[in-house]
């Protein structure tokens, strides 16, 4: 019995992994690299490099290391990218699924994890969403994902395999130990881009947009510290293994903050007054973006631990400045 995780040496999968090898499970993390880092992986799990669309690369892992379970963490991630080049998320997000959907149901998987991401949902208004909400993603990265929920959801229907599907809010923060963080160089996430700037690693930060139809102006987002989603994965998983249905729930505190109010909160944490330049909208962005997380607390008995701006800012930027180090 092993769990694979691909993407498992990205940003969230890398915490996923600590967290199941900290439970002493199994894990087997197949990543190909493009945005991940093979030092993230933590050691005692089994790292294969490569494509998690490749099926057959996929049925010889799930043959050679007995996998009975998948957590789908791989795939691209930048919304406004999405909008320039669509054909590389229905690539590397829908088509990448399906095929590895298609070897997780040949291979004989039994659960099947997928981040899904709060980008389904598209133009909210300002209350908090359910996870029945109508769904009418703004973005071709929505989209690919939404295809994915689909693909699983009709595959579940005719195969024996149950699957469990989060969606996202907007992820921040780092492991307490420090083990893993958001690493990438070039992130386009606000939190991650704040702190670099604070650090001195960029000149300034713009804002996008401050003529929204929100309380200052600026887009509001649900910002989840990672410790907190990854926990509700594995509640996910136990519920899975234990016979539960298929389900799908939105990972979200109910908070909304404002891009103001997060620079104000990196100035804060950093103590430094860094430059901020107001600019244009950008494309694919909705307004505001909050869920209640009301599902994850009812069916998986998930209760948050680190719901709280400050502290998700504090380990960002705790997390910046040993990247730093690091990179020296
Ligand atoms: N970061 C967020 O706020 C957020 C919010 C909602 C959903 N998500 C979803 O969570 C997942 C993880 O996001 P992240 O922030 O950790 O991103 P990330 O870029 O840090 O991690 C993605 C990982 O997948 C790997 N990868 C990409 N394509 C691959 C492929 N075809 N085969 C094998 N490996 C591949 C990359 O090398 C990287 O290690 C993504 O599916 C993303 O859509 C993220
Ligand atoms: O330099 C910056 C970066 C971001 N923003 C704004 O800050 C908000 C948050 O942006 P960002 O951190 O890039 O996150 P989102 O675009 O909301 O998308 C994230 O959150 C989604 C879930 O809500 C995930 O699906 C995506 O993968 C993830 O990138 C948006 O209004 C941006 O316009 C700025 O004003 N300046």
């Amino acid at each position: 019995m092993a769990v694979l995780v691909t993407g498992g040496a990205g940003y969230i999968g890398s915490h996923m992994v600590l967290n199941l090898t900290d439970a002493g499970e199994k894990v087997v993390v197949l990543d190909n690299l493009v945005t991940g880092f093979d030092w993230a992986i933590d050691g005692r799990a089994v790292f294969e490099q490569g494509n998690a669309g490749d099926i057959d690369f996929v049925l010889g892992l799930i043959a050679k290391h007995g996998i009975t379970e998948i957590i789908h963490f791989a795939g691209s991630i930048v919304v406004p990218e999405s909008v320039a080049d669509p054909l590389k998320y229905y690539g590397n997000n829908t088509a990448t699924s399906r095929n590895l959907i298609e070897a997780a149901v040949r291979g004989g998987v039994r659960h099947f994890i997928f981040s899904s991401t709060a980008a389904v949902y598209g133009m909210t208004g300002l209350a908090p969403v359910v996870e029945t909400t109508p769904l009418s993603p703004m973005s071709p990265y929505g989209r690919s994902k939404l295809m994915t929920e689909w693909m699983l959801a009709d595959v579940a229907a005719a195969h024996p395999l149950t699957f469990g599907v989060l969606r996202y809010f907007n992820v921040a923060g780092a492991d307490p130990a420090k083990r893993s963080g958001q690493s990438t160089p070039l992130a386009t996430h606000l939190i991650k881009v704040a702190c670099q700037t604070a650090l001195g690693q960029r000149e300034k930060m713009d804002i996008f947009g401050t003529d929204y139809e929100t309380p200052d102006g600026t887009c509001v987002r649900d910002y989840i510290h990672v410790t907190d989603l990854i926990a509700a994965h594995a509640l996910l998983l136990k519920h899975l293994r234990g016979g539960g249905e298929s389900t799908t729930i939105n990972c979200a505190y109910g908070q909304g903050y404002s891009v103001r109010e997060v620079i104000d909160a990196v100035k804060a944490t950093s103590g430094v007054d860094f430059r901020v330049d107001e600019g244009p909208r950008r494309p694919g962005d909705p307004a505001s973006v909050t869920a209640t997380g009301e599902k994850a607390r009812s069916l998986l008995g998930w209760v948050p631990q680190h719901n709280d701006l400050k502290e998700i800012v504090e380990s960002a930027y705790a997390w910046e400045r040993h990247l730093m180090v690091r990179n020296r």
